[in-house]
């Protein structure tokens, strides 16, 4: 797991060998100890280099290895051998050197990058930190604020970046592995204590503290409940206040303190969780590994609405050469100007000229004669779309792919009105589809494994985590969505406010409550939803009662705030109050408990003190039930497909991995019992009878949720 060789007659030259990115697993760790003994002891050694194989040096600890007892040697004893050694090591960076891999890089003397090649230290991320001295040696190197700025976030440096900071000595275009043996050369006989960084002070401006007090209250603020960026400045801290052998306990203690908690459990669970999903496969047997993806060099966005705009800017920033049409001309002028200026920004931001010249604008469906791939992105309107849909299966060529950004149509209706159900797929963006991480790729019945591959390779391309999910009302995202935003209106009908359910769910660590993210939507996309599927305006049933929809509890509390012109932040007044209209300020508005109250003495609705715990229980718990209900239904992959598009979409607190591997967190058996318990208080509300797959496992002792597939009744993929 580590090569050794003897080059240019006096280097020692060591090479990780653990593909794909020679993690540090603990025979990688054995193989560079006994590597490293060996060339401190040869004395025809007399300088070292270490390297990774295939052009990676290292992307860190291996993380599988984390939930199994530790065996082989440990990586700081591995990592003080080599610095306080006597000869020079040096390494040789191409491609990253993350976590243990820069703390490994940085026990050596001199650090040598490729010109492509990225730096960091993720273990935040991951919910842990940088514990084989990555915490002490940094700040001593580069100094306290860039320290801090780059282990309490986790970001990834360029090795140019990382000159400039002096974490590496030297950047080449060339060979990092080559220069490296010829550096460890030229320094043989230089003194090497300056270069051992465990000797050195961190240097310290005059306002320390200052520095460490704000670098907590940011990363508080940011953390939204996680413990690992805290830790990390903790960590820090010592750095700057003990000698290194006390920096480094502290270090471990904190390591020891995060690598047991949940929040670890629950970060690392979406590393892999976020690579599984690429990996889909379909009932049929088709797979991502052989289903070849069609050729996408020009794409067209129909719709110059706000998500055709985000969709339009995602394809030209990944380099595809797009056809906007909009056949409203004075829309379509709008959305050009948009368009432009939203590439220009972020253009300026990454130092770049924006793709302007990639675009082409119509008002002419015709002009789609040789565009691969149609992503449809008009009024959500099943009439309006089948429209579309008609004209573009007549006028594409016979072999394009045509997507719907539909938020939760059928796609199956959509793809029946084209000559190619086959090539007919949904591409579920969430707004701003420039930015939001999250893609639904929806497999409609017909569908194929080509347009499937097709459609997530594009996805890929545009940096997004897609995940493949059945087509069924409002998908997955959506599907789940209902029953939460469902309590929380039931939750305010009986005696809460929206800034008591928004504070327990930001509390949770949801970046806004679901009130809050409604005013940022616009209350008048529910309403008109709601309006359509004859919840409320004319074509109620007029035998439901106002607080009864066919047949179970509805509350009509949006609808009554949205006939009240109040629209959400657009409008300066929504469940809150903003300082004016498109503000971002919530404050609590008394008109909107005024509105409550007489809501509920009209319906004699005597209110009850609400606390956190039932808010969670209530909205997250009904929310969790419907993800085992897709599950059943067949309609998602696994539980790591509905929880990365919660943490991707919806804005679930990363740090507790996604609803299904909060709920294998709480505990099957506790959901369930709320279930059981709020289902016989609020028995007119469906969504709170427990699943029968929840149900299953529950009897089944609550398997891992690797296990849960084994539980569902089969026929089960709809996939
Ligand atoms: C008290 C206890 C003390 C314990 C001390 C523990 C110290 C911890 C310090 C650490 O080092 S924690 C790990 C820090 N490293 C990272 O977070 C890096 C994670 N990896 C990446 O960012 C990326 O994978 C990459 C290295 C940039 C490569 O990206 P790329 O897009 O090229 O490929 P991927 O699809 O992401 O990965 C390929 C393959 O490799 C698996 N993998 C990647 N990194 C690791 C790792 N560090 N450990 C184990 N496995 C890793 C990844 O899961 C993929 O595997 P798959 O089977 O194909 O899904």
């Amino acid at each position: 797991m580590a090569r050794y060789a003897q080059v240019q007659g006096s280097v020692a030259l060591i090479t990780l060998t653990n593909p794909p990115v020679n993690a540090l697993s603990a025979a990688v760790r054995l193989g560079i100890t006994e590597a490293v003994t060996r060339a401190l002891r040869d004395p025809k050694v007399k300088s070292v280099v270490i390297c990774g194989e295939n052009g990676v040096f290292c992307g860190g600890a291996d993380i599988r290895e984390f939930a199994k007892p530790m065996t082989g040697p440990p990586l700081v004893p591995m990592i003080s051998a080599i610095e306080e050694g006597d000869k020079p090591v040096v390494a040789a960076i191409e491609g990253v050197a993350f976590g243990g891999g820069l703390e490994l890089a940085l026990g050596c003397h001199y650090r040598i990058a490729h010109s492509k090649a990225r730096v960091g230290l993720p273990e935040v991320t991951l919910g842990l930190l940088p514990a084989a001295g990555g915490t002490q040696r940094l700040p001593r190197l580069i100094g306290l604020a860039p320290a801090l700025e780059l282990i309490t976030t986790g970001r990834h440096v360029t090795a140019q970046e990382a000159l400039k900071l002096g974490i590496v000595d030297k950047v080449t275009d060339q060979s990092a592995q080559d220069l490296a043996i010829q550096f460890a050369q030229e320094v043989i006989g230089q003194p090497l204590l300056p270069r051992k960084l465990s000797t050195q002070l961190t240097p310290c401006p005059p306002d320390v503290d200052t520095i460490l007090d704000e670098a907590m209250a940011r990363v508080k603020q940011r953390a939204r409940g996680a413990m690992a960026p805290v830790a990390c400045v903790q960590a820090v801290r010592a750095a700057v206040n003990l000698p290194y052998q006390a920096g480094m306990q502290k270090e471990q203690e904190l390591m020891a303190f995060l690598f047991r908690s949940s929040q670890a459990r629950a970060l690392q669970y979406c590393f892999f969780a976020q690579r599984a999903v690429g990996k889909w496969s379909l009932s049929s047997g088709a797979h991502s590994g052989n289903s070849k993806p069609r050729p996408v060099t020009k794409a067209a966005v129909i719709g110059l609405g706000t998500m055709g705009r985000g969709i339009t800017v995602a394809l030209v920033k990944a380099g595809l050469s797009v056809v906007a049409v909009e056949t409203n001309k004075k829309q379509l002028e709008m959305g050009k100007q948009m368009v432009s200026a939203m590439l220009k920004h972020d253009a300026q931001k990454m130092n770049a000229v924006p793709r302007l010249d990639l675009l082409h604008y119509t008002t002419d469906l015709s002009e789609l004669k040789n565009t691969d791939l149609i992503i449809e992105a008009v009024f959500e309107d099943m009439a309006l779309k089948k429209e579309v849909f008609k004209k573009l299966s007549s006028v594409c060529k016979p072999d394009a792919v045509l997507c719907t950004n539909t938020s939760g149509l059928d796609v199956d209706e959509l793809a029946s009105v084209t000559k190619r159900p086959e090539l007919v797929v949904g591409m579920h963006f969430f707004a701003p589809a420039h930015v939001m991480k999250l893609l639904e790729v929806v497999r409609g019945s017909r569908s194929s494994p080509e347009v499937m591959a097709t459609a997530m390779h594009l996805g890929k391309r545009l940096g997004k985590v897609s995940v493949v999910v059945g087509n069924c009302s409002g998908f997955v995202g959506n599907r789940m969505l209902r029953p939460y935003l469902d309590q929380a209106n039931f939750l305010l009908e009986e005696g809460a406010t929206p800034e008591l359910v928004d504070g327990a769910l930001e509390e949770f660590g949801f970046p806004m409550g679901v009130f809050k993210v409604s005013d940022l939507s616009g209350l008048d996309v529910g309403w008109r939803i709601r309006k359509e599927a004859g919840l409320t305006g004319p074509n109620v049933d007029p035998k439901d009662p106002l607080r009864r929809r066919q047949g179970r509890r509805y509350s009509p509390l949006p609808d009554l705030v949205c006939e009240q012109g109040r629209l959400g932040q657009k409008s300066g007044r929504g469940w809150y109050l903003y300082d004016k209209p498109g503000g971002r300020v919530a404050t609590p508005d008394p008109d909107i408990h005024k509105l409550l109250e007489d809501y509920r003495v009209r319906h004699g609705i005597r209110p009850r003190q609400i606390g956190s715990q039932e808010v969670l229980e209530r909205c997250l718990f009904a929310l969790i039930n419907e993800g085992f209900r897709v599950l059943e239904d067949g309609m998602a992959m696994g539980p790591e497909g509905i929880d990365m598009i919660y943490v991707f979409g919806y804005g679930w607190p990363r740090h507790r991995g996604g609803p299904m591997f909060y709920a294998a967190m709480v505990g099957l058996p506790r959901v369930l019992e709320r279930l059981e318990y709020y289902q016989q208080v609020h028995p007119d509300v469906p969504h709170l009878q427990p699943s029968s797959l929840l149900r299953r496992l529950v009897v089944n002792g609550s398997p891992p949720l690797d296990k849960w597939r084994d539980f569902l009744q089969r026929p089960h993929s709809q996939l």
